[in-house]
């Protein structure tokens, strides 16, 4: 048996003014950063010891993986970090406000483009304010997997060769592995873990802050369906506000 700690990253900055958010390097906002420490607190309570931490190269995550074990009294943890655990590239939506978005183009649209397994938005120009073209972080990443949008189905591609390669050797070494990402980068790491299908998928959201933890058997497969929620009541309310966001 493996454990698996799945923690998507506190509130953002653009988490509370409502903006499509994906690879733009946005910050925690102060109720993110007491997120993050709770979900530390969480940890520590429930006997949780992660011994390797993974995130993606995107601050919020960082930051949250930080807070976290500092609380958790573990700050000094392995780190390992991947684009492949980035948030999903959110194309020419980065940036715009995800209610606007919705008036505009209509529900129909909106929840395509938001929670559709496999249409894109339309890709970000290189020139656009929010496009990540030039940024030092992806400069060693080769040009043809840089992506300007990506839907769910890109980010699962993506995501998986590093599940396969760097978080199961953990898994399989014995350790508590602890993964600070994102809302949709998780989405694609649960749509697998759980075998959820590529319509059901649209259904699933994932609240900021609240550790979700995995017990994984010999083939790392869940042992229980859909894991568990540290704070299920919390969960169950941030998982609701999650899928209403834009309304
Ligand atoms: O903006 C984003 O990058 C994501 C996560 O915050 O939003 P959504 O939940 O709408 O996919």
């Amino acid at each position: 048996m493996a454990t698996l700690v799945l923690l998507r990253h506190g509130e953002s900055d653009w988490n509370a003014k409502g903006l499509f958010t994906g690879w733009v390097d946005v910050s925690l906002s102060a109720k993110g950063e007491d997120e993050a420490r709770r979900g530390g607190r969480l940890l520590t309570d429930n006997g949780l010891r992660p011994d390797v931490v993974h995130t993606s190269l995107l601050t919020r995550a960082i930051q949250t993986a930080q807070l976290a074990l500092a609380e958790a009294d573990r700050i000094w943890l392995p780190v390992k970090r991947s684009w492949r655990l980035n948030e999903r590239h959110y194309g020419a939506l980065q940036g715009k406000n995800k209610a606007q978005t919705r008036e505009e183009f209509g529900d129909e649209q909106f929840m395509l483009w938001r929670r559709s397994y496999d249409v894109p938005p339309p890709p970000i120009a290189d020139d656009d304010e929010y496009s990540q073209a030039g940024d030092p972080r992806y400069a060693l990443l080769p040009p043809e997997l840089m992506p300007r949008t990506e839907c769910l189905k890109d980010v699962v591609e993506r995501m998986l060769p590093y599940w396969y390669d760097e978080i199961v050797p953990d898994l399989a070494a014995g350790r508590t592995v602890l993964v600070a990402a994102h809302g949709n980068s998780l989405r694609a790491l649960v749509k697998h873990l759980d075998g959820i299908s590529d319509e059901k998928i649209a259904g699933l959201n994932i609240p900021t802050g609240i550790p979700l933890v995995y017990e994984l058997d010999a083939d790392f497969r869940p042992t229980r369906p859909g894991g568990e929620y540290l704070d299920p009541e919390a969960a169950k309310a941030a998982i609701e506000a999650v899928a209403n966001q834009g309304r």
